[in-house]
């Protein structure tokens, strides 16, 4: 057993949570780069809780600028177990309407422009992806959502774009009706492959805020009608996360996926012929088995 450490990954709207008793923003060094943001730091229902705004505190970084790898590390440096991804999305889906959550548990990977590995040369690394996300966080993230009284869909095929711009609709039309995606954004990828490397366990809540280009009554995606459900689903987001410490226990039993133990069998690397200095930076992400 250990103890349960719930990290938040905030997306668009959600840029901090309130109710953490002894919160406060801490700044954390990784040898991948400054984080997006300082990390709210606390304790909620006696579970250890850290937050971080995926795009900073005012929304600084775009999706390509966001540092992912350094976001995973800094959240693996500080003893976090259990990630929670928050992101607003669009939808595929006549039933996923603005306002409800999707608990994702695919990604089609169509951005281009992103460091998506803490591995390379010196110490190659390929980690299984079948699964990309942790049932057992699905299964809480669902009953609290559902227990905060959100429209809550269980399973989605996540399309994430590079972005910054929305989908043509050509683009929209083909990830919904040939490529079966339900919903669409530009950040939960190459987070949860960078979760799964790090052997966190990765659960990932999509906020529906439109339904992008493809749908004949809603036109193209309005940023300012985006903006107004991503406020309401905010609230709702904070009501879901407030409700997960009691799901998940102060106690931590190994995660029965695995996904804690994900880098078991996946280095390739001889270990003569390891690059020191990847290895130095890989500290936090693959200690326990370097
Ligand atoms: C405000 S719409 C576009 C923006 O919203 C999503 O961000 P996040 O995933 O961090 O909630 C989407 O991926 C884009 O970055
Ligand atoms: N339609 C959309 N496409 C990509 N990212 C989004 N985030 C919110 N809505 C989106």
């Amino acid at each position: 057993m250990t103890r349960t450490k719930i990290g938040i990954i905030g997306g668009s709207g959600l840029y901090e949570i309130e109710g953490l008793e002894g919160a406060e923003w801490i700044s954390v060094d990784s040898p991948w780069g400054a984080p997006s943001d300082a990390l709210l730091s606390g304790t909620l229902d006696g579970v250890e809780m850290v937050f971080l705004p995926r795009h900073g505190r005012g929304h600084v970084h775009s999706p390509t600028t966001v540092p992912y790898r350094a976001n995973i590390d800094a959240l693996k440096r500080v003893g976090v177990t259990d990630v929670f991804s928050v992101s607003a999305c669009g939808s595929f889906r006549e039933e996923m309407a603005p306002g409800d959550f999707v608990i994702v548990d695919q990604f089609i990977d169509r951005t281009v422009a992103r460091e998506k590995s803490f591995f390379g040369t010196g110490c190659t690394a390929h980690v299984a992806l079948a699964h990309p996300t942790c049932a057992r966080l699905s299964d809480a993230a669902e009953t609290a959502a559902r227990g905060a009284g959100i429209t809550t869909h269980r399973g989605g095929t996540y399309l994430a774009m590079e972005g910054p711009q929305f989908s043509t609709l050509a683009e929209s039309k083909l990830y919904r009706e040939v490529w079966g995606c339900d919903v669409i954004g530009m950040t939960n990828m190459p987070e949860a492959k960078l979760a799964r490397e790090a052997e966190l366990c990765y659960a990932s809540v999509a906020m529906v805020t439109d339904y992008d280009s493809w749908h004949p009554d809603h036109g193209e995606v309005d940023v300012s009608e985006v903006i107004k459900t991503l406020l309401g689903n905010a609230d709702k987001a904070r009501n879901m996360v407030a409700a997960l410490p009691g799901l998940l226990g102060a106690e931590r039993a190994i995660c029965p996926h695995g996904c804690d133990r994900a880098l078991d069998t996946a280095i390739m690397t001889a270990p003569e012929k390891r690059d020191p200095a990847l290895m130095a930076k890989l500290d936090a992400i693959a200690g326990r088995v370097l």
